[in-house]
């Protein structure tokens, strides 16, 4: 039996998932000319990811978001040499790209301990620049956070993914019956019985011409990235954002849904995806829900029903496919269930991969073998 517990159900308040720093490395110090002596160089500036730090930790503790490196000291009769500046290291947490103003990514930090140099210190004066020294490297960078997960709601507005959430681990969600309600990501955390934990991030909803910033856009998108799998949500009687904007049926959605991920970056459809259909305590929804799956086994047959340039070229595979209310709980421990027996299936999936890989290798290896014993090693030899 699953069960669920309160007390693990965590909610980020106040989730801060970017930041924008200002770094400078530290000033050279001053040669001196008269002796030769060099100026030491100055301090870099050092993004180190660390395990417990969160953006938000950082806003406060740096209001003006500033961090510059020691300064070079200069060369003296003492020290000829003069020694280098301190270096200035910021902890953040894994997960984080980094990006300069003009949108370059620098570096993305996602281990715990990948650090990057950020903002070089200036060279200290030396026969080279008449000993005068230089000026640190200075930068405007930004900070993205890509929320990590077991698993993310994703779905149109209105689907039930908040609602899905709650369900799921009495997370305290926002829920409410008008489209974007959900402004910024929550994680709830599934208890079973064996006291393991599955996280699932409640993600706010995407529309169509999400990948091109419309809706929260890129801002929720991204997180997307570094869960393990989706859990696409579907309301089974489909999607109107407003009144002017067309009905889109069960599977309109979902093919919108894939056209959204796949543009804006189609490594997510190679994902492990499950696919749930909410709201089956509705009228009609068995007969939608007949409807809808059957759409789905024999989606070229109804590719006329889909909006133009709508039609996937990759069409997900769903680990499971799921009809439940979130509402009322019915198919809800089916779902808890499933959740975790996806993640084990994808765990073995990897392992018989990697396993795979290595017997390839092997079989490589006894064949470059027996080949060597009919005629010897070949040896590379150079060009002349
Ligand atoms: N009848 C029925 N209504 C549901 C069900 N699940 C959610 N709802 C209702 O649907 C509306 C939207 O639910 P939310 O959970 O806020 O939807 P969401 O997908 O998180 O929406 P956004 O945050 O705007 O993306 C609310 O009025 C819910 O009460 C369900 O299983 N059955
Ligand atoms: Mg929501």
């Amino acid at each position: 039996m699953v069960w669920i517990s309160r007390i693990c159900c965590r909610k980020y308040g106040n989730f801060v998932d970017n930041l924008r720093l200002y770094v400078r490395g530290g000033s050279g110090g001053m040669g001196v000319p008269r002796l030769g002596g060099h100026g030491g160089d100055g301090g870099d500036v050092w993004l180190v990811s660390r395990k417990g730090v969160t953006l938000r930790q950082i806003k406060n503790r740096h209001p003006d978001k500033r961090f510059t490196g020691g300064v070079g000291a200069d060369s003296s009769v003492q020290a000829l040499k003069g020694e280098k500046g301190k270096d200035c290291e910021v902890f953040v947490p894994p997960g984080i790209s980094v990006t300069t103003d003009e949108g370059k990514v620098i570096a993305v930090l996602n281990a715990l301990g990948d650090r990057v140099c950020v903002a070089k210190g200036g060279r200290g004066g030396s026969l080279h620049s008449g000993f005068l020294p230089s000026k640190g490297q200075i930068r405007q960078i930004r900070l993205d956070l890509k929320l990590i997960a077991d698993m993310g709601l994703v779905g149109f507005p209105n689907a039930g993914k908040s609602t899905l959430l709650t369900a799921l681990s009495h997370a305290q969600t926002r829920i409410a019956s008008y489209p974007f309600t959900t402004v910024r990501p929550e994680i709830g955390m599934v208890m079973y019985d064996d006291h393991k934990q599955v996280s699932v991030a409640d993600l706010p909803g995407l529309i169509e011409g999400a990948h091109m910033n419309k809706g929260l856009g890129h801002k929720f998108l991204k997180h997307v990235e570094r869960i393990r799998q989706l859990l696409i949500v579907v309301d089974v009687c489909g999607f109107q954002l407003a009144d002017s904007t067309p009905l889109r049926s069960a599977f309109q959605t979902l093919h919108l849904l894939i056209r959204e991920l796949r543009l804006y970056n189609k490594e997510l459809l190679r994902k492990h995806v499950v696919l749930i259909i909410n709201k089956m305590d509705l009228p009609d929804a068995d007969e939608k829900l007949h409807e809808f799956l059957h759409q789905l086994e024999n989606h070229h047959d109804f590719s006329h029903l889909l909006p133009d340039d709508a039609t996937p070229e990759h069409f997900l595979k769903f680990q499971h496919i799921v009809p439940v209310s979130a509402s009322t709980g019915v198919g809800i421990p089916l779902l808890k269930r499933l959740l975790r027996t996806s993640l084990e299936e994808q765990d073995a999936m990897a392992t018989e991969n990697q396993r795979e890989d290595k017997l390839q290798e092997l079989r490589r290896l006894q064949s470059t073998m027996s080949q060597w014993a009919l005629t010897g090693p070949t040896v590379d030899t150079p060009h002349t």
